[in-house]
């Protein structure tokens, strides 16, 4: 299986293998986090944005050809008396009904919510999924030693045992889900084979992991670990391998371009198993802001010297495009999304399709 994916496709024979993107804008509810993680610049304390902040972000976003919004914040967000205040004031039971109301906004105005909080319980994805696409949530690691180290020491709410109940609440309530690794905070290669390992019985059991990123830990200045090193490029090649031996076929492997700075880097990780790039953002990155990304014509233009070709895709994977996994509301808005995409117009070949190679037939 790994020979045959290293093979990538053949140009000459007129063969390619897909590798998909997301056209994605970011909103950003608030930066306040009740964590404090040893790699993140992103948590600091800051007041809830209002939902004509939203609009004017799904606006730039719908202008700019976008069809989803990653709606990412810190996590314990009702920790802060301030934030609970403005919840009171606009009339909101609490930061998942706001949540709910930006959802709802950004359908309005086109926008796919691909919603990525950190831990949530049965009950918040139950309240919450009526109103998104997909979510998600980082497992990071399963190490429990990395709780006593710079990278957890102050983040309880990393702890595996946490993190894993929440990818299996998010299995139970049929939310599809993106998880990943990340890599580089000190964990070691038994750690990513456990992180994986567990991933891949979770999807097992629910069927839920649409995606897994392999996430490189990028230094920031003035975070607890601004003097680790990033990996190298040949401990994120091994884990995306890794990856693919170790995750179930259908779950697809994404690498954050924007932090695989060289092409060559990028060649390596898709050789090595690696099929989508994740949200591509016409705005800056907001954990790596440092880290721009390229255009998608240009990611096209690379990938096509390799025998692979770059399809659009929407941040739910056609196999949950159904009325099983999404809900009433949103399926619809899917529907009409999924038919846009796949008539595309971007400039770009464009598909509905993730993981399929364009020449095979299906
Ligand atoms: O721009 C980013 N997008 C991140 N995304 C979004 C991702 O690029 C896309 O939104 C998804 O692939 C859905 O299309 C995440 C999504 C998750 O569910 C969980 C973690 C991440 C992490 C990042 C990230 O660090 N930066
Ligand atoms: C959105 C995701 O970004 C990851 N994240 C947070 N800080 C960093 C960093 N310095 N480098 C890479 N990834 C990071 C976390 O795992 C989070 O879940
Ligand atoms: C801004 S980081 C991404 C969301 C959440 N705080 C987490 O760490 O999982
Ligand atoms: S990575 Fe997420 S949980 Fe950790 S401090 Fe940053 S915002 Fe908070």
């Amino acid at each position: 299986m790994t020979a045959n994916i290293q093979l990538g496709g053949h140009p000459d024979l007129g063969e390619s293998v897909g590798v998909t993107y997301s056209r994605s804008i970011t909103f950003i509810p608030t930066y306040s986090c009740v964590f404090a993680c040893g790699y993140c610049a992103f948590a600091r304390p800051t007041p809830l944005a209002g939902l004509e902040e939203a609009a004017a972000c799904f606006i730039r976003g719908v202008q700019a050809g976008c069809h989803e919004v990653l709606i990412m914040s810190g996590e314990g967000v009702m920790a802060f008396p301030s934030i609970r205040q403005q919840l009171t004031q606009w009339g909101f039971q609490d930061y998942n009904d706001y949540l709910s109301a930006v959802c709802r906004l950004a359908l309005d105005h086109g926008l796919l919510p691909h919603i990525n909080i950190g831990n949530q319980s049965e009950l918040d994805f139950r309240r919450l999924r009526p109103f998104c696409a997909s979510m998600g949530m980082m497992l990071e690691t399963t190490s429990v030693a990395l709780m006593r180290h710079p990278a957890h020491r102050h983040a309880p709410g990393k702890h595996p045992q946490a993190r894993l109940a929440t990818l299996a609440a998010a299995g139970r309530v049929r939310v599809p889900f993106t998880t990943g690794l990340l890599v580089g905070i000190g964990e070691t290669w038994a750690d990513r084979q456990a992180a994986l390992s567990a991933v891949a019985t979770l999807h097992r059991q629910y069927g839920h992991i649409q995606e897994v990123i392999i996430q490189p830990f990028t230094p920031h200045p003035r975070t607890a670990m601004a003097a680790y090193p990033g990996p190298d490029l040949s401990t994120l090649v091994k884990t995306v391998r890794m990856a693919r031996d170790t995750l179930p076929p259908d779950v697809v492997i994404q690498i954050p371009p924007n932090l695989t700075p060289s092409a060559e880097a990028r060649r390596q990780l898709l050789l090595a198993g690696a099929r989508d790039f994740g949200g591509i953002s016409p705005e800056p990155d907001h954990i790596n802001p440092d880290e721009p990304w390229l255009s998608p014509e240009h990611y096209a233009a690379e990938l096509a010297e390799w025998g692979f070709v770059l399809h659009l895709r929407l941040p739910v994977y056609p196999r949950f495009q159904t009325p099983q996994w999404l809900s009433p509301t949103v399926y619809p808005y899917v529907c009409a999304k999924s038919a846009t995409v796949t008539n595309g117009g971007n400039g770009l070949q464009e598909q509905a399709s993730g993981v399929v190679p364009r020449s095979q037939p299906g």
